[in-house]
């Protein structure tokens, strides 16, 4: 990565600060504040319904929130206020990305297509939106080849360059889930924020993925913020996690203290005594894996 560098590792990366969506009378987010520092990785875990997606909608201008302020200190712009970009200037301009719940890759194309379309920003404007591209100009060709050799980079740093050539939609899920991540980081991100991606995994899946984010974050740099329910994921791979139920933010710390926390035990075993000791469980579950 270029535009992290090691010793931006305690600066707050993002900030949000007093985040309420509404949609009609449903408070999804109610007065979130929460700070992702630079150079680690920030897990946000909570019941279902508590707000996660909501709250990385607001972050990539999905959603506009109803009040609050999303401000990321970017290492070459500076501060930028998130809530006040549309979807296409975050991913663009402020390098914030996403992945989805759902996989959406194309599943005709081939790896490599998934990852070169994923830089059409990039490459929209070296065709001069679409002059240049039409008559293949040396601009756009230079940008068509830069933006190959970087699909092909994140390829090989994931260990997917031998499926280049293969239809997305034909891999295996797990895979699948991996590809949508080199995707992603095509689009060289400040903050890649990663919606579930252990979701549907299995044991061995789980595990490489966890070796994976450790090495995005510690080896490349790259500030992850991670919603998963997986705890052993979450729990092994976060430095610092935020907890939310109803829309609020309930605990913040590190995984030991937000998996000891009674507030999060609560929340996700309910009142009844029988209920939290399954929901003790449901926090730490895996979380030793
Ligand atoms: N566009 C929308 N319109 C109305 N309600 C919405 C919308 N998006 C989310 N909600 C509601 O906001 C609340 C929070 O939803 P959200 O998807 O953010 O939760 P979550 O924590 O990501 O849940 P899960 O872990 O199940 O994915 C839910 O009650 C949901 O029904």
């Amino acid at each position: 990565m270029d535009t992290n560098s090691p010793d931006t590792a305690t600066a707050t990366l993002l900030s949000v600060q007093n985040l309420t969506m509404r949609f009609g009378g449903l408070t999804a987010i109610d007065d979130l504040s929460l700070d992702v520092p630079a150079g680690s990785i920030t897990g946000i875990i909570g019941p279902n319904g508590a707000g996660k997606t909501t709250l990385f909608n607001c972050l990539t201008g999905f959603y506009k929130p109803t009040t609050g302020s999303l401000r990321l200190d970017h290492p070459t712009h500076g501060e930028m206020r998130l809530e006040a970009l549309p979807s296409h200037r975050v991913a663009r301009d402020a390098q914030v990305v996403r992945t989805f719940q759902n996989i959406r890759l194309f599943p005709k194309m081939t790896v490599l297509e998934n990852l070169i379309v994923a830089q059409h920003n990039v490459l929209q404007r070296a065709s001069r939106f679409s002059i240049a591209g039409l008559f293949s100009l040396p601009g756009y060709r230079q940008a068509e080849k830069e933006a190959i050799e970087r699909a092909a980079t994140w390829l090989q740093r994931l260990r997917l360059e031998h499926l280049a050539d293969h239809a997305a939609g034909e891999l295996p899920y797990g895979i699948q889930r991996r590809i949508e991540i080199a995707r992603a980081l095509c689009v060289d991100p400040v903050l890649l924020c990663l919606d579930e991606p252990a979701a549907g995994l299995n044991p061995r899946e789980s595990a490489e993925l966890n070796a994976l984010l450790l090495y995005l974050c510690r080896e490349l740099g790259i500030a992850i913020l991670l919603i998963e329910h997986d705890m052993s994921v979450v729990m092994n791979v976060s430095d610092h996690i935020g907890v939310i139920s109803y829309g609020r933010k309930i605990a913040e710390g590190t995984p030991e203290q937000v998996k000891n926390d009674p507030q999060v035990i609560k929340a996700y075993l309910g009142e009844d005594d029988e209920d939290a000791e399954n929901s003790g469980n449901a926090v730490t579950e895996g979380a030793a894996a």
